[in-house]
C-alpha cells in the first residue's frame, strides 16, 4: 500500500522535498534571516514612544563624504533622525537647540562613547582620553591633559607658540624663495602645529619639515584619520568582520603598536634626561612622569596619554590653516580688507602678537568663517548615551550613537544666511572666542560647532585659537597669498575618512611690503 503512494503520487510522501517548496521554504528563511540585517527596526520605549524617524535601510558604512547623506536626511526627517549602522543605532542632531539640550543640557546622559571597534578598542585601546566612555578613567585623563591647556597654563609656552609662528612664516618666505615659487603649504602648517604639540607634550621641537620625526609623527596622525571614520569602517558595526584577519584590522593593530613605539620611546627619552638630572622643560610629559607614584597609570596609558595631543592637535589645526590658505585666493576683496585692517592697526614695522587679537576683528572673523565652511570633523567625535531618554516625544534607548551634524549645523540658512558663500562679514561684531561662544545659554549666536559640544568638548581649543590666530594673522601681514595661474586651487575635501583636509594645492607667498625681511631678521631664537 505504501509503495503503491510513492509510485502513484511522490510529492504526497515526500512533500517537504519537492524542489518548488524546499526553495519556497529556503527563500522565506533566507527572507526572515536577512530583513532584519536590511531593514530598520523600530524601538519603543515602555510608555510606546519610538525612536526618531529616519531611513529605512540599514547601512554597513557610508563612505563618501558621508556629511552629505546626514544634509539629505535632515532635510526629510527633521533635526533628530536616527539611521542604523548593522546593529549599532545612531542619532543624528542637526539642529543647534536639540544639541543644546542633549548633548550640553543632558550632559550626564550624552557624554560616554561608543567602544568603536576600530578606533576605541584597536588602536587606542579605550585611552587617549576620546577613547574613554564617560567614567573615572576619561575623568582622570582629561584632568591630566587639562593641566597644559587652560588658559593660565597656556601663558608658560605662549613665547612658543608665538616663536613657531615666525618660524612658518619665515620658512614660506625663504623656501618660496621671496614668492618666485610657489609651494605646497601642507608640511609647513603641519610642522607648526606638530612643533606646538611636540612642545606641549615632550617639551621638544624639530627643526625641519622633511625631519624624519615630523614625517614619522605626520604618518601616524594621517593614517589615524584615514582609519577612524565614525560612519565609514563596516568593520565597526558589522561583528563577524571583526573576527577575521582583515587588512584593515591588520593597520588598526599596527598603527597602535607605533603609536606605542613612538611616543613611548620619546617618554623614555625624557625620562632618561630626568633621572640623568638635566634641566627639562614644562610640559605634560614632566607632569605625567612627576605625578606616577599618585597618579598610577599603566604604560598603555601613558604612551597614549603622550600621544593624545599630536593626534588630536595636528592635523585639526594645521587643516584649518591649509583651508584659510585654499581659501583665500579666491577671495582678493576680502584679503585687501585684511591687509588694510593689518596695515592701519599694527602698521608695517611689526608684526601681530597674540595680545593684538581684540583689535583685529576683520582677522578674527575670517578664522571663524573659515571654521566654519571647512570644519576638519563634520561629524565632530560622536557622543554615546549611558540611559534611555525621551525627547520631544521620542525615544533615544541608552548606547545610542549621538552625532553632531556640524555640516548642517553650518549651513542652517536661519542662523547663516547664504551659507554656502565664505563670508567673514557675518562674523563681524562677534567679539567672543570660541570657548567664550561655545557657553551662549543663546545657541543661535554660537560662531559655529567644530570643536565639539558638551563635557567632551574639545580642551585643546583655547590653544588652537591662539595658534590659528598667529599663524593666520602674520601670514596675511607678510604675503599677498596668490593662486599661481597654471594650477587652480580645487576646493575639494580630501576624502580622509574623519578629518578633512583640501585635496594638495600650490600657492604663490608674494611680500607685500619691504619691511617683511627686516621682520623676519628679528625673529629671535629661544630657549624650551
Ligand atoms: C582647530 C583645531 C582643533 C579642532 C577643530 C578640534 C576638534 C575637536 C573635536 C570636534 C573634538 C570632539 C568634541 C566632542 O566630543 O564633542 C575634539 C576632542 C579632543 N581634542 Fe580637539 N580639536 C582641535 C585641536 C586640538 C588641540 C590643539 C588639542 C590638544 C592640545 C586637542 C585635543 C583634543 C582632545 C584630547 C579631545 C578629546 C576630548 C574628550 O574626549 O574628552 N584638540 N577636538
Amino acid at each position: 500500500m505504501a509503495f503503491s503512494i510513492i509510485t502513484s503520487n511522490p510529492e504526497s510522501l515526500f512533500p517537504v522535498f519537492s524542489y518548488v517548496r524546499v526553495v519556497s521554504v529556503l527563500s522565506a528563511l533566507l527572507v526572515a534571516f536577512t530583513i532584519p540585517f536590511l531593514f530598520r527596526k523600530n524601538l519603543r520605549n515602555r510608555n510606546g514612544i519610538s525612536i526618531p524617524p529616519g531611513p529605512l535601510l540599514r547601512y554597513a558604512f557610508l563612505r563618501k563624504y558621508p556629511e552629505r547623506a546626514l544634509a539629505r536626511w535632515a532635510k526629510k526627517y527633521g533635526p533628530l533622525f536616527s539611521v542604523w549602522m548593522g546593529n549599532q543605532l545612531f542619532v543624528v542632531i542637526s539642529d543647534p537647540k536639540v544639541a543644546r539640550d542633549l548633548l550640553i543640557t543632558q550632559g550626564a546622559i550624552f557624554s560616554s562613547r561608543k567602544r568603536y571597534f576600530m578606533k576605541n578598542q584597536t588602536i587606542l585601546a579605550g585611552r587617549a582620553v576620546t577613547a574613554s566612555a564617560y567614567d573615572d578613567t576619561w575623568r582622570h585623563h582629561r584632568r591630566l591633559a587639562m593641566q597644559l591647556l587652560t588658559p593660565k597654563a597656556l601663558q608658560t609656552y605662549a613665547h612658543v607658540l608665538d616663536y613657531e609662528a615666525s618660524i612658518l612664516v619665515r620658512s614660506l618666505y625663504q623656501e618660496s624663495k621671496g614668492g618666485s615659487l610657489p609651494l605646497d603649504p601642507a608640511s609647513y602648517a603641519g610642522r607648526y602645529a606638530l612643533n606646538n604639540m611636540l612642545t606641549i607634550s615632550f617639551g621638544t621641537r624639530t627643526d625641519s619639515s622633511t625631519a624624519v620625526l615630523v614625517q614619522r609623527a605626520l604618518q601616524l596622525a594621517m593614517e589615524f584619520m584615514d582609519l577612524t571614520g565614525p560612519w565609514s569602517n563596516a568593520i565597526d558595526f558589522v561583528t563577524p568582520l571583526q573576527w577575521i584577519p582583515t587588512k584593515t584590522r591588520s593597520r588598526g593593530r599596527k598603527l597602535h603598536d607605533d603609536i606605542m613605539e613612538v611616543y613611548g620611546a620619546m617618554y623614555l627619552e625624557f625620562k632618561a634626561r630626568m633621572d640623568a638630572d638635566e634641566a627639562v622643560p614644562e610640559c605634560l610629559v614632566k607632569t605625567l612622569i612627576e605625578t606616577n607614584e599618585i597618579e598610577k597609570l599603566d604604560w598603555e596609558d601613558t604612551c597614549m596619554l603622550a600621544a593624545v595631543f599630536t593626534l588630536g592637535g595636528v592635523h585639526s589645526t594645521s587643516g584649518i590653516i591649509q583651508w584659510f590658505l585654499a581659501l583665500i585666493p579666491s577671495h582678493p576683496d576680502i584679503q585687501a580688507r585684511a591687509h588694510e585692517e593689518l596695515d592701519r592697526v599694527i602698521g608695517r614695522d611689526h608684526w601681530p602678537s597674540a595680545e593684538d587679537e581684540p583689535r583685529l576683528p576683520f582677522i578674527r572673523a575670517i578664522i571663524k568663517e573659515v571654521q566654519r565652511v571647512h570644519a576638519p570633523f563634520w561629524m565632530a567625535t560622536p557622543h554615546c548615551s549611558t540611559e534611555d531618554y525621551e525627547y520631544n516625544g521620542m525615544y533615544i534607548p541608552k548606547d545610542t550613537v549621538m552625532v553632531l551634524n556640524c555640516f548642517t549645523l553650518h549651513h542652517n540658512e536661519e542662523r547663516y544666511p547664504d551659507s554656502y558663500t565664505f563670508n567673514p562679514d557675518r562674523y563681524m561684531g562677534d567679539e567672543l572666542s570660541c570657548a567664550e561662544s561655545a557657553k551662549l545659554s543663546n545657541v543661535m549666536e554660537r560662531d559655529h560647532w567644530t570643536f565639539g559640544a558638551g563635557r567632551r568638548i574639545c580642551p585643546g581649543l583655547v590653544v588652537a585659537e591662539r595658534e590659528l590666530f598667529l599663524a593666520i594673522s602674520r601670514i596675511l601681514w607678510t604675503f599677498n597669498v596668490k593662486a599661481h595661474p597654471s594650477e587652480p586651487i580645487s576646493l575639494e575635501e580630501y576624502e580622509g575618512l574623519s578629518g578633512r583636509t583640501p585635496l594638495p594645492f600650490r600657492v604663490v607667498f608674494e611680500p607685500r611690503h619691504d619691511m617683511v625681511p627686516a621682520a623676519l631678521d628679528s625673529i629671535r631664537e629661544i630657549q624650551l
